[in-house]
């Protein structure tokens, strides 16, 4: 590093000067705090990116200001790579440990080891290039202002600031920019809107066993930023789909994600405010703060505010099945290899449905940047966590295939039928975001397959019966105490405590139980399923108790 940029980097660091007694993480998707806290963290993530630019040949990175399903108060960051994905799980400790230097000397001296480590050339004769983006958190402007200047300390490196949009929005963008494609957020609608408008031309005419799924779809948009997108996206779609959008945040009055979204829906398993009785027998949807995650539901009459949920893991079951049919159509000779990939918190019933469609399913541990790893890995990848957080990847191999057969030329019954099955797919792969979850573009995707199946929401509800399941989330001292193994399904440490689990486990006809430290909150997770809800409950509060006698 040359003096000049030292002197650049040591300068503008002393404006932004670490929260004292903090110790912060990347955990499972970026960094998150108390939005107060967060000025140096983003600054210092800041220059990262435009590092992680400088050593992927000038690529684009994505920096996305967002702490998701979280409190309003809360904020976060995290990065995309030139793929549109997750920051490479590499440079992670590089971000711990940046993070968390205390000065802005140590600060350099990390940024410089690190550098010549990692042969970045970072002496300004070379461009760099990050897109920033934000969800509708107040505290976010000033936080990508910080970014800001971040990315600007390294020389050569320029910031571009795409405004308010939804986190897979943002590495949709990304990962379009890379590839020379057109990357604004027209086009991004643009291809959601298409793709989803192919898939409704090719649904075969007299497909439908009842005509319910051409109602209204009524979105709760966690009164973040997917309400106004979606109605951006409602807007391009001409009518082919009737949404109602509710909770759209803005002047609607609600607080973000408070009593609303698709974590509170599925956690809780209650309707979201501005849902009640008058919505019974209608197909809704729930999307969290930044549109990356999404999940179904209907209202049960008389209920209580309880929902039928529709959670990812049967949103991943309607997927993998439409896939699979249409895979039979091909009849392809070189068979695709299909992963299914799914975490410790998927529904027993779900992998059971599954398996028993003769999928293979794979178990890694919570967090997209594993699953969407291990989904690459496969000619088609499905993965999805329970709290509908996940996509569809398709490898290039499979995308050529797919491409002979759309061009193919003959004109027999069979031939005709293959090629419709090979678009269809070809619009899978477009309507679903190939770097991470989305929101927006899952739920066109379930609407498309519903029409072309002629299925109700209750239809498709009734793949499998869910086993009951609890979640709860346990406040610890100190929450790195508990270290998991085996796609976190069996405690390592304190000793002791898995033994105490399984000893409870034990007690449950079907039972299942595991608990692992969160990455995004304060808290361990206990998630427990039995054969009766009551049961489920009865084990989740006494594994819940166990881990406050361990762990205080
Ligand atoms: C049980 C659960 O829902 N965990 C969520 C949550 O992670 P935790 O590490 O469990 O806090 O937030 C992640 C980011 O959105 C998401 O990927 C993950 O699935
Ligand atoms: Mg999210």
């Amino acid at each position: 590093m040359n003096e000049k940029q030292r002197s650049i980097l040591l300068q503008s660091s002393t404006h932004f000067p670490p929260p004292k007694g903090t110790k912060l993480s990347y955990g499972t998707a970026g960094f998150r705090a108390d939005a107060s806290i967060l000025q140096s963290t983003v600054f210092r993530i800041g220059i990262l990116a435009a590092l992680r630019s400088l050593k992927t040949g000038g690529a684009v990175i994505g920096l996305m200001i967002t702490a998701s399903h979280n409190k309003v108060s809360d904020n976060g960051i995290k990065v995309a790579d030139p793929s549109g994905g997750m920051l490479t799980q590499d440079w992670e400790p590089f971000a711990d440990s940046i993070a968390n230097a205390p000065d802005p000397e140590s600060l350099v001296q990390l940024i410089t080891e690190f550098a010549k480590k990692e042969n970045i050339p970072i002496d300004g004769s070379k461009a760099a290039v990050v897109l920033l983006g934000r969800d509708t958190r107040p505290s976010g402007e000033s936080l990508v202002e910080a970014a800001n200047k971040g990315i600007c300390c390294v020389i050569g490196a320029v910031a571009i600031n795409m405004g308010i949009v939804t986190t897979p929005e943002l590495h949709w963008m990304v990962r379009a920019r890379n590839k020379g494609m057109k990357a604004s957020e027209a086009d991004y609608f643009h291809q959601l809107s298409t793709s989803f408008r192919c898939l409704i031309d090719l649904i075969p005419e007299k497909s439908g066993e009842d005509n319910d799924a051409i109602g209204k779809l009524v979105v709760d948009c966690s009164n973040g930023v997917g309400g106004e997108k979606l109605q951006d996206l409602t807007q391009k779609l001409n009518g082919f789909l009737q949404i109602e959008i509710r909770n759209s945040g803005g002047n609607s009055g609600g607080i973000l994600n408070e009593g609303v979204g698709a974590d509170f829906v599925q956690k809780e398993k209650l309707s979201p405010q501005g849902f009640g009785p008058s919505d019974v027998g209608i197909r809704c949807a729930s999307l969290d703060g930044d549109a990356d995650r999404f999940v179904y539901f209907t209202i049960i009459l008389n209920g209580n505010n309880k929902i039928n949920l529709i959670d990812g893991d049967k949103i991943l079951s309607l997927f993998a099945l439409f896939i699979k049919q249409q895979l039979t159509i091909l009849e392809d000779s070189k068979k695709p290899s299909v992963g299914i990939v799914q975490t410790a918190y998927a529904n027993g019933a779900s992998t059971k449905y599954l398996k028993d469609l003769g999928l293979k399913v794979i178990f890694t541990p919570t967090g997209v940047k594993y699953l969407h790893g291990k989904a690459e890995e496969y000619d088609i990848g499905i993965y999805f966590e329970a709290n509908g957080h996940g996509t569809i990847l398709f490898s290039d191999l499979f995308l050529n295939c797919l491409e002979g057969i759309k061009n193919e030329s003959s004109s027999t019954e069979n031939g005709l039928e293959k090629r419709k099955a090979a678009k269809r797919l070809w619009a899978v792969g477009n309507v679903m975001n190939q770097g991470v979850g989305d929101a927006l573009s899952g739920l066109l995707l379930v609407e498309g397959i519903l029409q072309h199946m002629g299925w109700s929401v209750d239809k498709w509800n009734q793949l499998y019966d869910d086993l009951p399941s609890r979640q709860l989330k346990v406040k610890v001292a100190d929450r790195s105490a508990v270290i998991t193994t085996n796609a976190e399904t069996c405690v390592e440490k304190p000793p002791g405590l898995q033994e105490a689990i399984n000893s409870l486990i034990g007690k449950y006809r079907q039972g299942r139980c595991f608990v692992r430290p969160s990455g995004t909150e304060d808290v361990v997770r206990v998630y427990s399923e039995a054969e009766t809800q009551e049961e489920a409950d009865e084990l989740a509060n006494s594994v819940a108790n166990i881990v406050q006698q361990f762990l205080g």
